[in-house]
């Protein structure tokens, strides 16, 4: 439901390469599917912008995500830029008194380092009543640093007001995880120890570094994906049944399962690796250290995997692989859930007897099912048969979906902070076994499927 109450939405950080390619596209799926949304959008970052240049950004990004008619005119008309020093208490008290509207969101689209330094003005100054945080991944960039930032943040304002936003949880095939688990009777039953061999939770990618070096050299893919994202896709394959998807039931057990989630053997459940020149899709891609605004000496990682299990009755002893990297073969965006082979097959039923598998495709959003059946010649003869389905993905980029719910004040999209924590909790252990060179890097190929001899399924 759209609300009446005027809304401010003040981006930081809005000169970057996330405002212009996410979030304002977001905004304009959401002015488009629900027009009578009224927000003004102000932007502000150091960097002075040529005058035209916000306006035209904002017009761009409306005209793509297909905004039109009134909400569209109405945000363009009212749209600014403002050049300032958010981390000055002097410049931001100017900038929050110069914003008239009911209540205000503030979305941090910046480095960790520069929210922390922000939130510090904000506790010096103050905010209006009622406002909102937003606050872009990573949050923070160690446990210690989450948990500083934590801190500071509910100084702020309360916890059902800070968004921490991963745009996964937007991706409509993730919400579906809960209809699909939940809303039906065939999944749950075997969806535990007894009937799940492992689950794997892949995000290949072909994309390298889109020109965001600045930020993914000092990341890497297991900061940049694993940390975040696919922790979170993780919890909601593994959650318990939940009563409501209120937040309060939806978020408890999310954060349950990541409690109970650890990298156990760092060492030797973890891998990295790094692109060189290659290939992808037809183009030329460099080594990654030679690409620009990459500083070798960093040792970076562009394909991260990492073996968490999550000790709980549930789940104990079936490994949750987590995988994402860059310049790869093709994209494969997906959850497998693999299920044990069956205790007894029949005798004289013979041929491919591969355990059946339920796949979750994030991108486009859809489901397979790979099941055994008696073969189509001879009937005693087994083979695989695949079932699809298609996720309705609604009209909302998943940008436009966080962004839908930071103004409706409903937090369940949004990470809450002992998650947040947890992830990194999760993490840390292996950075820092790479930090001391116990985990070999290896190369790949831009444009193969990896380094040689890691599995790929
Ligand atoms: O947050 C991020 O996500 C994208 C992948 O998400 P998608 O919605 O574009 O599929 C990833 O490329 C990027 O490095 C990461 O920061």
């Amino acid at each position: 439901m759209a609300p009446s109450r005027s809304t401010t939405l003040l981006i930081l950080g809005a000169s970057g390469d996330l405002t212009s390619r996410l979030l304002l596209p977001g905004i304009a799926t959401l002015l488009r599917s629900q027009p009578s949304r009224r927000v003004e959008i102000v932007g502000a970052d150091l960097r002075e912008l040529a005058a035209g240049d916000w306006h035209d950004r904002v017009r761009t990004a409306l005209n793509v995500g297909g905004a039109q008619g009134a909400a569209a005119k109405a945000v363009l008309s009212s749209t600014r830029y403002v050049a300032t020093d958010a981390t000055d208490p002097v410049a931001l008290r100017a900038l929050l008194d110069s914003i008239a509207c009911d209540r205000l969101v503030i979305y941090f689209a910046l480095p960790p380092h520069i929210t922390e330094l922000v939130c510090g003005t904000l506790e010096q100054i103050g905010v209006p009543d009622g406002t909102i945080l937003a606050i872009e991944k990573p949050f923070g960039d160690s446990l210690e640093s989450a948990r500083r930032l934590n801190a500071l943040v509910t100084r702020i304002v309360p916890e059902e007001r800070i968004f921490r936003i991963d745009h996964f949880l937007g991706l409509h095939t993730v919400l579906n995880l809960l209809g699909l688990r939940f809303a039906n009777r065939l999944l749950e039953p075997t969806w535990d120890r007894d009937g799940i061999e492992r689950v794997e939770i892949l995000y290949d990618e072909t994309v390298t570094l889109e020109g965001r070096a600045g930020y993914y050299d000092r990341n890497g893919a297991l900061r940049d994906m694993i940390q975040s994202h696919l922790l979170q896709i993780m919890a909601l394959i593994a959650i318990e049944p939940i009563a409501s998807v209120g937040e309060r039931d939806l978020r408890d057990a999310i954060s349950q399962v990541l409690r109970a989630a650890s990298v156990v053997d760092p060492v030797r459940h973890s891998r990295r690796a790094r692109y060189t020149a290659g290939a992808v899709e037809g183009r030329d891609v460099p080594d990654y250290v030679a690409e620009e605004g990459v500083d070798p000496s960093l040792g970076t990682e562009t394909l991260a995997e990492v073996q968490v299990e999550i000790a709980n009755p549930r789940w104990a002893g079936v490994p949750f692989i987590l995988r994402s990297g860059k310049s790869l073969a093709g994209v494969r965006k997906r959850a497998i859930v693999h299920w044990k082979a069956p205790a007894h097959v029949p005798k004289g039923l013979s041929g491919r007897d591969t355990p059946d598998r339920f796949v979750i495709d994030f991108k486009p959003d859809g489901f397979e099912l790979h099941l055994t059946t008696n073969g189509k010649g001879d009937p005693f003869t087994l083979e695989q048969t695949v079932l699809r389905g298609e996720l309705g993905g609604g009209s909302l980029l998943p940008y436009g979906e966080v962004l839908a719910s930071i103004l409706d004040s409903d937090p369940r999209l949004a990470v809450r902070g002992d998650a947040a924590e947890e992830c990194w909790r999760i993490v840390e252990p292996v950075l820092d076994a790479w930090r001391s060179d116990a985990v070999p890097m290896h190369e790949y190929r831009a444009g193969s499927r990896g380094p040689r001899g890691w599995r790929t399924n």
